[in-house]
C-alpha cells in the first residue's frame, strides 16, 4: 500500500497503481455480483462494475419504477434483472444499496440468502454499527465489507464516464473467508473508486452522518440562508445577494479551493478580502464549533440514526421529503439562484427567468 504523508500523520491508501482493475478482475473472477437497490448508488456502482467488466446482476421489485429505470439502463429481465430474492440467491456478493432505513424492512428478507462464504457489502456502515436499532446482524459465516464513495453516486458514474474516479472507504466488519480485505478493495476499485482509505464501519458511519449534516450539506445550506437574509434585510436585491452568497462561492472560489487548497484560493483574492476572510473565519469557527460538538454527539448516541430510522421508515416519508425540497427550491433564495443560472453564458436561456 502507497503510504502517503496527510499533513503529519502518515495514513496508507490504495491507488489504482497497485491494485489495478485486472486484479480487481481477478480477486472476483468466479463472482457474480447482486446489485439490491437502484437509487442513487445503486445505478452508479451497477453501471460502473458492468462497464469495468465485471459479472453483475440487478434486484429490483417488478413493477416498480426502480426496475423500469433499470431495464432503461440496459439490465435484461431474466438475465441479469431480477426479482429481490432471486438476485440474492444468485450473487455470491450482495450489494445492500436500499436506503439505510429501506435495509432495516428487507433484512428479513434478504439474511436467508447470505449462504456461507458469501460477501455482504455495504456503502455506509449505518445498519451494523446501529445494530440495536436496525437489527442488521450478519451470520458468521459470511464475510461483511463495505466500500463507501465519498460524494454523491452522481459524481461516481459522472466521474467514471469522464474517466476519473471518486475517493472511496474501504472496512471490513467480518472475515469469514480469509479474503475479505482483498474482496472489499476489488469492489472498491471496481465501482470506480480512484483511491481508497481504510477505515471501520462505525467511523465510516460517524463521519459519514457528521459531514452531511454538517459542512458538506446542513451547514453550508444554513450559512447561506442567514448570509443571504442579511443582505436582503440589508436593502440589497436578490441577484447581488445571490451572487455574493452562493455563485461566486461554486463558480468561482471553490474550484480555486478544489485545484490548489484555501491559501491558494485567498492568495487569488484581494487583499481587503484576505484580511477579512482571516479574521473573520476565527469568529465563524468559534460561533459554529458547539454546533459540531453537539451533531458529533447525537451522531455518537444513535439519536441521528433513531431520527432517520423513524422518518424514513413512514410509508409517506419520500412525499414528505419532496415537499421539504420543494420548499426550499420555491424559497426566494433558491429561485433567485436558478434566475442566475439560467443567465450563465454558457445556458443561452434566459426566456425561462425574464418577465416578460
Ligand atoms: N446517495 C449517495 O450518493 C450515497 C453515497 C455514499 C453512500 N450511500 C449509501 O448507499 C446506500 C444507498 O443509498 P442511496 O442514496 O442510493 O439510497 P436511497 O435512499 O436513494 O434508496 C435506494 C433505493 O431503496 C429503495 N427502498 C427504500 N426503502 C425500500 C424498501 N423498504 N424496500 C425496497 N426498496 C426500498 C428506494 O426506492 C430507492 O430506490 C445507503 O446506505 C447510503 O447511505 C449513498
Ligand atoms: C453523498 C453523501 C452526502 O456523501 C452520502 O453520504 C449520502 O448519504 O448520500
Ligand atoms: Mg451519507
Ligand atoms: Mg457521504
Amino acid at each position: 500500500m502507497a503510504k502517503i504523508n496527510f499533513g503529519g500523520t502518515i495514513e496508507e491508501v490504495v491507488t489504482r497503481e497497485e491494485f489495478p482493475m485486472e486484479k480487481a478482475l481477478e480477486v472476483l473472477k468466479n463472482d457474480t455480483i447482486a446489485i439490491i437497490g437502484y437509487g442513487v448508488q445503486g445505478p452508479a456502482q451497477a453501471l460502473n462494475l458492468r462497464d469495468n467488466g465485471f459479472k453483475v446482476i440487478v434486484g429490483q421489485r417488478k413493477g416498480s419504477k426502480t426496475w423500469d429505470k433499470a431495464v432503461e439502463h440496459g439490465w435484461v429481465p431474466g438475465e441479469t434483472l431480477f426479482e429481490i430474492e432471486e438476485a440474492a440467491k444468485r450473487g455470491t456478493v450482495v450489494q445492500f444499496l436500499l436506503s439505510d432505513a429501506g435495509q432495516i424492512a428487507l433484512w428479513p428478507t434478504l439474511k436467508p440468502y447470505l449462504t456461507k462464504g458469501k460477501t455482504l457489502y455495504f456503502s455506509h456502515g449505518f445498519g451494523i454499527t446501529f445494530k440495536e436499532q436496525t437489527g442488521i446482524i450478519p451470520p458468521a459465516d459470511i464475510d461483511v465489507v463495505l466500500a463507501a464513495p465519498k460524494g454523491s453516486g452522481t459524481s461516481v458514474r459522472r466521474l467514471f464516464l469522464q474517466g476519473k474516479g471518486i475517493n472511496s472507504s474501504y472496512a471490513v466488519f467480518q472475515d469469514a473467508t480469509g479474503k475479505a480485505k482483498n474482496t472489499a478493495i476489488a469492489l472498491g476499485i471496481g465501482v470506480g473508486s480512484g483511491y481508497l482509505f481504510e477505515t471501520d464501519f462505525k467511523k465510516e458511519v460517524y463521519s459519514d452522518l457528521s459531514g452531511e449534516r454538517g459542512t458538506l450539506m446542513g451547514a453550508i445550506a444554513g450559512i447561506f440562508e442567514a448570509q443571504y437574509q442579511v443582505l436582503r434585510e440589508n436593502g440589497h436585491s436578490p441577484s447581488e445577494a445571490f451572487n455574493e452568497t452562493v455563485e461566486e462561492l461554486t463558480q468561482s472560489l471553490m474550484p480555486l479551493v478544489a485545484e490548489n487548497g484555501m491559501d491558494w484560493m485567498y492568495a487569488n483574492c484581494s487583499t481587503t478580502a484576505q484580511r477579512g476572510a482571516l479574521d473573520w473565519k476565527k469568529k465563524f469557527k468559534e460561533a459554529t464549533l458547539p454546533v459540531f460538538k453537539d451533531l458529533y454527539k447525537s451522531v455518537a448516541t444513535g439519536e441521528e440514526a433513531r431520527r432517520t430510522i423513524e422518518t424514513c421508515s413512514k410509508p409517506d416519508y419520500r412525499e414528505k421529503l419532496a415537499e421539504e425540497l420543494k420548499e426550499l427550491r420555491e424559497s426566494e433564495l433558491w429561485q433567485a439562484g436558478a434566475a442566475v443560472r439560467s443567465l450563465r453564458p454558457e445556458k443561452q436561456t434566459v426566456e425561462a427567468s425574464m418577465i416578460n
